[in-house]
C-alpha cells in the first residue's frame, strides 16, 4: 500500500488492471473475488489517504490561547484530545510497527507518526501538570484535578484509553504527587475515579485490566500504544528471525502480525467528532507548557517540602517519567511506577549505582508464563491468566495432599474441610473442585472437562472464554498414594475453542479434539518435591519445581529432550498373560540378555511418575489392552494427550498401537486408549513389532 502511497501512477495501472479481470468473463470465479477484494482495499486505502493532514492540524497556533480549563467543557477537552490523538493514531503505519522502528537512530523516518504519538502523549501530560502547578490558590488547583479526573473519565467512555493515561500519568508526576495538603482535600469521588482510571491503565499482570477493557469495547477506540509496542519488543527480543535450520521463523512472524491486526482493527472505525478549533488551539498551545524543572520548584513553592532531603539532592533527581524515555529504554513501558509510587523519592540515590552481573538467571513459572512462553503461543491476555490459574490450583493441590498425608497418618482426622483425608473419594472430589473453581473464575475457558464429572463443565456465558480445559486432578491411585506415601499425579490440556471469537455458543464436541491442537499440555508430580512439566505449542518442555518455602515454582529444568532410546521399561507385568502376543513378544525379546543390553524395568503404577521418568532418562512407558481393560486404563484426551504432547515437544513419540496418540480424535470425553509413550527409536521398534506402519508426520513428531 504504500508503494501506492507513494506512486500515483503505479497505483492507477494497478486499478485499471484489476478493473480489466473484474469484467474479463475468461476468469475463474475464484480470480474475480481476488480482484475485486484487492480493488476494494486499494481503493478503500484511497478513501483513507484523504485524512485530515496532520501538519495543518497540529501546527501551532499564532498567538497565546485564550481558553483555559475555566473556560472549556470536561468535555470538550476530552473530544478534543481523543479527535487529535485519533487523527495522529490511524495515521501510524503498519510497517512503522517492525523491528523496534521506533528505537533506532532513523525513528524519525521509520516511524514518524509513533513518535509522533509518543510527542502528543507527553505533551498533552504535560499540559496536565502545568494547568494543576500554575494555580498557587489550592481551591483553583482542586478545581483543576478535578477538571482533568473527569476528561479521564469521559475519554474512557470515549473508549480512548490513550487519553486516560495521558492524565493518570500526570497525577503521578512528582511535582503533582507530592501535594499532600492539596490531595487532601480532593472529593472523594475524584479520587475515586482516578484511582478507578488507574486500575484499568495500570500495567500489573501486563495491563490485564487494559486488554480486558480493550477486548470488551467496540470501536472506535484509541488503545494505548506503549502496550503494542511492548509486546512487540517481547517478540522482536525473545525470538529469532531464523529456526535452527536456517529457515525464516513464520511463528514469529505470525505473532507480530497478530499484534499489527490488533491495532489495525483499532484503526478502521472513525470517531464521530467534530474539530472544535478553540479547543484543540488549547490543547496545542506551547505556551501553556512549563518544563520539569520550573514545576518542581513552583510544586516545592505551594507546598515546602517536609522531608529530611536537601532540595540539592531532589533536584538531581528526574521529576518526572515520560512516555519518550520508556520508549527509548526497551519500551517495557514500565507505568507501576508512574501509576503507584511518588516519583519523588524518599530515599535518595547519592551516588552512581553500581552494575551487578548476574550470575544465575532465576526464572519463576509467573515470570516465564508472561514474557517467555507466552509469547510463542498466543499474544492474547487470556493466556497468561489461564496458566496462572492452573498454577493455583496445583499449588492448592499440593498444599493439600502435603496435609491429607500426615492426617492420614497420624489419623489426626481434622474437620473435613481443611482435610479431606479419610476418604480418597471425597479427597479426589475436592482436588476436581479446586481446579475447576480456580480456571472458570478466571473467565477465560468455556467448557472444562474433567475426570470427576460425566459430562463436561460449561462456564456460564457471561463469564466464559475462548479456551478449553480438560484434566485430571488426581489420578485415582490417589487413595493408595496417600496410604502408601507414593506419588500423586494431574494431567491437564488447553485448547482453543473451534471459533475463539465468538464468547458464547460453545457446543461440548468443541472439546473433542485431536491432540495435536492442543495449546499446552502438561503434568504435575506430587512425590518429595512437587514438579511441573509443560508444553507450549511450538515450544519447548520445560521443568518447574515448586519451592514451599516461598510459594513459587522455579525453572529447574529448561529445554527438556529425551533421549532417543534407552534400555528401560516400565509396564505391569502382571497383566502380560492377556496382552496381545506380538507385543508380550516384543517385551520378551527386550529381557532376552545381549552383551551391553541389559534392559531395567521400572513401574510404579502411577501414569505421571512413570512417565515421568522415562522423559527424563528415555525408554518406554507401556499400558496396553488386556482381558481387564480391553481400552487400556488411560483417558484419551486428558491423561494420554497432554503426556504425549509432552513426549512429542521433547522429541518422544506416542502411540496407541494403531494410531499416534496426538492424531486420535476423540468420540467421547473420558473414552480410553492404550497408550505406549517414550523415546522414538524405542517407540519405533515397538510399532514395528505390533505392526503400526504408519509413519510419524510433524504433529506426531517434534519438529
Ligand atoms: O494397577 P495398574 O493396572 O497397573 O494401573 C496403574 C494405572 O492406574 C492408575 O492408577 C489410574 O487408575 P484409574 O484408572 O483408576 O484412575 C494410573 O495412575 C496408573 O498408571
Amino acid at each position: 500500500m504504500r508503494d501506492f502511497e507513494q506512486d500515483q501512477r503505479l497505483k492507477c495501472l494497478t486499478i485499471e488492471f484489476l478493473e480489466d479481470i473484474i469484467y474479463s468473463p475468461n476468469l475463474l470465479p475464484a480470480e474475480h473475488k481476488a480482484a475485486s477484494q484487492l480493488l476494494k482495499l486499494i481503493t478503500k486505502e484511497e478513501s483513507e489517504s484523504s485524512r485530515v493532514d496532520l501538519d495543518k492540524l497540529l501546527a501551532l497556533p499564532q498567538t497565546p490561547c485564550k481558553e483555559s480549563i475555566e473556560t472549556l467543557s470536561a468535555l470538550e477537552i476530552a473530544e478534543q484530545m481523543t479527535y487529535v490523538d485519533h487523527q495522529i493514531f490511524v495515521s501510524i503505519r503498519s510497517e512503522e510497527f517492525l523491528g523496534q522502528a521506533w528505537m533506532k537512530t532513523d525513528k524519525a523516518t521509520r516511524a514518524p507518526h509513533i513518535i509522533l504519538m509518543t510527542k502528543r502523549f507527553n505533551e498533552v501530560s504535560q499540559l496536565v501538570v502545568s494547568e494543576i502547578i500554575r494555580r498557587s490558590n489550592m481551591t483553583a488547583r482542586i478545581h483543576a484535578i478535578e477538571k482533568w479526573a473527569a476528561v479521564a473519565d469521559i475519554s474512557r467512555c470515549l473508549h480512548n484509553f490513550n487519553g486516560v493515561l495521558q492524565v493518570c500519568a500526570a497525577f503521578t508526576n512528582s511535582s503533582v504527587f507530592r501535594l499532600k495538603k492539596t490531595w487532601e482535600k480532593v472529593s472523594k469521588t475524584t479520587k475515586q475515579t482516578i484511582e478507578k482510571l488507574q486500575t484499568i491503565v495500570s500495567s500489573d499482570g501486563r495491563f490485564r485490566n487494559l486488554r480486558d477493557a480493550l477486548h470488551r469495547c467496540d470501536p472506535p477506540c484509541i488503545p494505548y500504544l506503549g502496550m503494542y509496542l511492548t509486546d512487540l519488543s517481547f517478540i522482536e527480543e525473545g525470538t529469532p528471525n531464523f529456526t535452527e535450520d536456517g529457515l525464516l521463523n513464520f511463528s514469529k512472524m505470525r505473532m507480530i502480525a497478530h499484534v499489527i491486526r490488533e491495532i489495525r482493527h483499532f484503526q478502521q472505525t472513525p470517531y464521530k467528532i467534530e474539530l472544535i478549533g478553540k479547543a484543540t488551539d488549547y490543547l496545542l498551545d506551547p505556551s501553556l507548557l512549563l518544563d520539569d524543572d520550573e514545576l518542581y520548584q513552583m510544586s516545592l513553592e505551594i507546598e515546602p517540602r517536609t522531608s529530611r532531603l536537601s532540595a540539592s539532592t531532589i533536584q538531581t533527581l528526574p521529576s518526572s517519567l515520560s512516555l519518550n524515555d520508556c520508549f527509548d529504554k526497551r519500551t517495557t513501558m514500565n507505568l507501576t511506577p508512574m501509576l503507584k509510587r511518588p516519583i519523588c523519592p524518599s530515599g535518595a540515590i547519592t551516588g552512581p549505582v553500581k552494575e551487578r552481573t548476574l550470575k544465575k538467571d532465576y526464572i519463576t513459572l509467573n515470570r516465564f508464563i508472561n514474557n517467555v512462553e507466552m509469547n510463542k503461543t498466543s499474544t492474547s491476555y487470556q493466556f497468561p491468566q489461564l496458566m496462572m490459574a492452573i498454577q493455583t490450583a496445583v499449588k492448592c493441590v499440593a498444599i493439600t495432599l502435603k496435609k491429607c498425608g500426615l492426617a492420614q497418618m497420624r489419623s489426626l482426622g481434622t474437620s473435613e474441610q481443611h482435610f479431606p483425608s479419610l476418604d480418597g473419594r471425597r479427597l479426589e472430589q475436592y482436588l476436581n473442585e479446586v481446579f475447576v473453581n480456580l480456571v472458570a473464575s478466571t473467565n477465560t475457558v468455556s467448557l472444562i472437562i474433567c475426570k470427576d464429572s460425566e459430562d463436561a463443565i460449561r462456564v456460564e456465558t457471561t463469564r466464559s472464554g475462548k479456551y478449553i480445559f480438560a484434566f485430571s486432578a488426581a489420578d485415582s491411585q490417589t487413595r493408595g498414594s496417600l496410604e502408601y506415601s507414593s506419588s500423586v499425579g494431574s494431567t491437564f490440556a488447553v485448547y482453543r475453542k473451534t471459533d475463539s471469537t465468538s464468547a458464547v455458543g460453545v457446543d461440548d464436541k468443541d472439546a473433542l479434539q485431536a491432540g495435536k491442537t492442543m495449546l499446552c499440555g502438561g503434568y504435575v508430580l506430587y512425590g518429595y518435591c512437587t514438579v511441573m512439566v509443560l508444553a507450549f505449542d511450538g515450544g519447548s518442555v520445560n521443568g518447574f519445581t515448586l519451592d514451599h518455602a516461598v510459594g513459587e515454582f522455579m525453572l529447574t529444568d529448561p529445554n527438556i529432550k529425551i533421549p532417543t532410546s534407552a534400555k528401560l521399561y516400565s509396564v505391569n507385568e502382571g497383566h502380560t498373560h492377556s496382552f496381545d502376543p506380538s507385543l508380550v513378544n516384543f517385551i520378551e525379546k527386550i529381557k532376552v540378555i545381549k552383551v551391553g543390553e541389559i534392559w531395567s524395568a521400572r513401574y510404579s503404577g502411577n501414569l505421571v511418575g512413570d512417565c515421568h521418568r522415562i522423559l527424563k532418562l528415555g525408554g518406554i512407558y507401556m499400558y496396553p489392552a488386556s482381558k481387564e481393560y480391553p481400552n487400556g486404563k488411560h483417558r484419551l484426551l486428558y491423561e494420554c494427550c497432554p503426556i504425549a504432547f509432552v513426549f512429542k515437544q521433547a522429541g518422544g513419540l506416542a502411540v496407541n498401537g494403531k494410531q499416534y496418540i496426538l492424531d486420535m480424535i476423540p468420540q467421547k470425553f473420558h473414552e480410553k486408549t492404550p497408550f505406549f509413550c517414550g523415546s522414538r527409536d524405542n517407540i519405533m521398534q515397538l510399532m514395528q513389532a505390533v505392526g503400526m506402519t504408519k509413519q510419524p508426520s510433524n504433529e506426531t513428531e517434534a519438529e
